[in-house]
């Protein structure tokens, strides 16, 4: 029995958007979907109860995090991720790659892997796809990530083609390395910004054959004209029966973007880091609460949110709490930002279910005045 399946429910008329379901081992989840990122095996400042809540279905963990802190062989014999973290619904776990390139010292590739020193004592690792995939099957979430190489932005051409290349022959291996039946592979599609490489990369990956596909290499500093552009360039060649995955994506007008242009799933750190900086996300653009002009503003956050957050608390209390460097400033700031992210999508559901999300779209920027 394959580890997830995925249903097509309905395409757009007037876009590439399409509504899914895709079950997993720990349930269900409608797509187009935000997954909220809990890197050390926590999304940040919020319990497992308060992110179903908020309305989170799937969450993501980090193979780099886990495996340098508390290591995931400690995980595999407590029980596993879900059992560690109490969260007994779909999680994802990514491979490792990008966070060792953004995070870890001194890193050193190779045909084998990468050679790295950890960001939190300097100590020396190595990760290869073998062993990026034997600490996701440790971890146990329901949909492990290949092992890829995201490219620096910017990058020459000849490095961009031999990274993709190298990332088809590290996504090879990977399929060959996982062995947990209850557990989805997705591949990686690299090739930066040019779109015959992004060609090239969707091709490969798709001919190893994944259970579902992500875009990598955006969301890396590129102009968003260009990583808009970027994720139009390998649509017609993702299976149109699987899930895709863009990674690292993004921003409010970001993930309507990428619904349009026919994917499913998202993550971001956006929504809890933004709110730990006091950068609060609505219906009409950003504001940030440690504004004077909200000193006493007994306004909600957005008067069109429905969250426990925007019912209960004035704006003005909200910049108190930041100001005063309070914890509940953190856990009432991400409490809104995920629910307005989730509550968004849930939106876009509704639009492509009613055949809409064309006017949807329209609407969402009107409404930003863009
Ligand atoms: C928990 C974090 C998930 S997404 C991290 C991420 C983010 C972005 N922007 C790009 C990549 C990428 O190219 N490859 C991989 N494995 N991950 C990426
Ligand atoms: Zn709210």
């Amino acid at each position: 029995m394959a580890a997830i399946s995925f249903e097509l429910i309905k395409k757009d008329p007037g876009s590439l958007a399409r509504l899914g379901s895709l079950t997993t081992t720990h349930g269900s989840i409608q797509t187009p979907i935000f997954m909220p990122v809990g890197t050390q095996a926590t999304v940040k400042a919020m319990t497992p109860e308060e992110l179903v809540e908020v309305g989170s279905q799937i969450i993501l963990a980090n193979t780099y995090h886990l495996y340098l802190r508390p290591g995931h062989e400690l995980i595999g014999r407590l029980g596993g991720l879900h059992r560690f973290m109490h969260w007994d619904r779909p999680m994802l776990t990514d491979s490792g790659g990008f966070q060792v390139f953004s995070l870890g010292e001194l890193r050193k590739i190779s045909e084998e892997g990468v050679n790295f020193r950890s960001h939190i004592d300097g100590s020396r690792h190595f990760i290869s796809p073998e062993v990026s995939i034997a600490i996701q099957e440790a971890l146990g979430a329901d949909i492990a990530m290949c092992f890829d190489e995201c490219p620096p932005y910017p990058a020459e051409y000849s490095y961009v083609q031999k990274s993709l290349e190298l990332t088809t022959r590290w996504a090879l291996r990977c399929k060959k390395a996982h062995q947990r039946p209850d557990q989805a592979l997705f591949g990686i599609v690299q090739g930066g910004m040019h779109p015959e490489l992004r060609r090239e990369s969707a091709r490969q990956i798709t001919d190893i054959g994944f259970d579902g596909y992500a875009l990598g290499g955006l969301s890396v500093g590129e102009e968003k004209e260009v990583m808009h552009r970027m994720m139009h360039e390998c649509s017609d060649i993702l299976p149109e029966n699987s899930p895709r995955y863009i990674m690292g994506i993004g921003a409010p007008e970001d993930l309507v973007e990428a619904v349009n242009a026919g994917f499913d799933m998202f993550d971001c750190v956006m929504p809890t880091r933004n709110a730990r900086n006091g950068a609060l996300f609505t219906s009409f653009g950003r504001i940030n609460i440690k504004a004077a002009v909200y000193a006493e503003d007994q306004s909600p956050i957005d008067p069109a949110c429905s969250c426990y957050v925007c019912r209960n608390y004035s704006r003005a209390y909200l910049r108190h709490l930041y100001r005063s460097q309070e914890i509940l400033a953190s856990r009432l700031n991400s409490w809104h930002n995920l629910h307005y992210f989730l509550d968004l999508m849930a939106q876009i559901r509704a639009a492509i279910g009613r055949g809409e999300f064309a006017s949807f779209r329209n609407d969402f920027y009107a409404a930003r005045g863009s």
